[in-house]
């Protein structure tokens, strides 16, 4: 109770420090960035090809912040093994049940569980006619990378990247309204290392009606996010170097918040979708 009264406080804090830190960028300069990647997978699709996409990052990277906010764009549906394995979870099947011991230690959940719930999700996208998916958390070991091949093409993987230390202060101040669902993050960061660019990344504060129903994840306390970060590095970088083995892996440095972040991603993925309409 007191650790979350705390952060209650700390967050109310740090909401008068920032008022209005913004979730999303704004303004006419990356309103036309939006308008163009749009238009860029409109013409993607009508050469026929495909706009299946997958997020790799190692855990707090922002794949699920930025992967929302750019199927939305690209007129794809984000989808997040993360939040399936955690509607499992909720929904307290007999595999949800299995999982929740898995994550709360932040282990990998067994491919075969994980597989069987993405290929019912690529399936049912298929039969509504989807035109392609924003996979986010998804694949997570090279079993997976292999299997997903034989289910669907895989057109681009873009690997986003983050220093280590700010990834850890990032998980633990990950928060979610009880109430609406939302995603805050109350963590405050400012990073400066020794040769390397300053990286600044404010709270992204709930509204005062969220404050007293945040939550944290079981799996975004510190000792479980080194946990989480140990088995990427052992069973994802794999994943990594066999996409990049493959000529399909963009990397992407995450240098700052959303705002700044936002127009050099739209960029980025705009230019990668030209080069292969090219
Ligand atoms: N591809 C996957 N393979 C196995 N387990 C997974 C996979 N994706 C998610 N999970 C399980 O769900 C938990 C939460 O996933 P997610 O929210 O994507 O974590 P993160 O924030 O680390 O990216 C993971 O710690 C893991 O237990």
């Amino acid at each position: 109770m007191f650790a979350r009264r705390l952060s209650v406080v700390t967050a109310r804090a740090l909401s008068r420090k920032y008022a209005s830190t913004p979730f999303d960028a704004t303004g006419a300069a990356v309103d036309a960035l939006r308008d163009e990647l749009a238009s860029t997978c409109d013409g993607v699709l009508e050469q026929g090809k495909k706009l299946n996409w997958v997020f790799l990052g190692a855990p707090g990277v922002g794949k699920g912040t930025y992967a929302s906010r750019m199927a939305k764009q690209m007129g794809v549906p984000h989808i997040s093994m993360g939040d399936l394995v955690r509607a499992e979870i909720k929904g307290e099947t007999a595999l949800g049940k299995e999982m929740k011991a898995i994550a709360a230690r932040g282990e990998l959940v067994p491919d075969a569980l994980v597989l069987d719930i993405l290929d019912k999700r690529v399936k049912r996208g298929e039969a509504e006619g989807e035109r392609g998916f924003l996979l986010d958390g998804f694949p997570r070991t090279v079993p997976q990378a292999e299997t997903l091949s034989t289910m669907v093409e895989v057109t681009q993987v873009l690997n986003l990247t983050l220093r280590e230390d700010i990834l850890v202060e990032k998980c633990c101040g990950r928060r979610e309204c009880g109430e609406c669902g939302k995603s805050f993050n109350i963590a405050d960061i400012r990073s400066e290392k020794a040769g390397e660019q300053t990286i600044i990344m404010p709270p992204l504060n709930p509204p005062q009606e969220c404050f007293a129903k945040l939550t944290q994840r079981p799996d975004d306390t510190e000792e479980v996010v080194r946990a989480r970060l140990e088995v990427y590095k052992k069973s994802t970088i794999p994943v990594e170097n066999y996409y990049r083995g493959k000529g399909l892996l963009s990397d992407f440095p995450i240098m700052g918040g959303i705002p700044e972040t936002t127009p050099v991603l739209l960029k980025h993925i705009i230019d990668i979708l030209k080069a292969s309409t090219r």
